[in-house]
């Protein structure tokens, strides 16, 4: 037995910088439309409400906003595409994987909760070989909601079979998403967001993932 609380963690911004994927998707969407190419900056301050809300935003930013009926197009556009080169260029953030083989060696339950489109989510696991490290994996269009839907939140907290749990994220929506489940939540500064971390409420902004599992037994009073 451990006595490491659950992990919860979301995945864009936290641990795959998938941006280069994702920009070249929404690129090829705004250029195939006689748009101009975003940058990759523009792009970071986007991800994290789900693949709709990205769409809406990255053509909103175009000085072209969509009709609301145009979006479930590219939508489908949009999966096909980023899952032909979903791993392409996206890794995982320096300090990921050896911090998660050592939570995994110490017997610790860990979770994956992203707003990214269930599909895309396992696809991206399964191409990095992240995905034996977690016994669950909640993606966007998995269940009727998004983060920060406590619904979710409740979902994976269960999933994982309870107890304490931390939420380690990069953006607003993972810190609401823990407040509403009570749990601490830390955020990784590196991440996507169009306010900088330290203003999101959050419990505690690493700089580097390797410091996650020390932090959240802080944040909770284990030793
Ligand atoms: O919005 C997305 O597609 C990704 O979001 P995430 O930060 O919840 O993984
Ligand atoms: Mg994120």
């Amino acid at each position: 037995m451990t006595s490491a609380p659950a992990f919860l963690f979301d995945l864009d911004g936290t641990l795959v910088d998938t941006a280069p994927d994702l920009l070249a998707t929404m690129n090829m969407l705004l250029t195939r439309a006689g748009h101009p190419p975003l940058g990759p900056e523009v792009l970071r301050r986007l991800v994290g409400r789900g693949a709709r809300n990205l769409i809406a935003d990255t053509f909103k930013v175009t000085g072209a906003p969509l009709a609301p009926e145009a979006i479930e197009p590219l939508y489908a556009d949009f999966l096909k595409d980023y899952g032909s080169h979903i791993a392409a260029a996206s890794r995982p953030f320096p300090g990921v994987v050896e911090t998660l083989d050592r939570l995994k060696a110490e017997g610790v339950r860990m979770g994956v909760l992203t707003n990214k489109p269930h599909p895309n989510a396992m696809q991206l696991l399964t191409e990095l070989d992240l995905t034996g490290y977690f016994a669950t994996i909640v993606g966007g269009s998995k269940y009727p909601w998004l983060k920060p839907d406590p619904r979710l939140y409740e979902r994976v907290l269960a999933d994982l079979g309870g107890g304490p749990a931390v939420m380690v994220g990069d953006s607003i929506t993972d810190v609401q998403a823990a407040r509403a489940g009570g749990t601490p939540v830390i955020l990784m500064s590196y991440g996507y967001t169009p306010e900088p971390a330290a203003t999101l409420g959050a419990d505690l902004v690493l700089d580097d993932f390797r410091d996650v599992p020390a932090a959240a037994k802080r944040l909770l009073g284990i030793s």
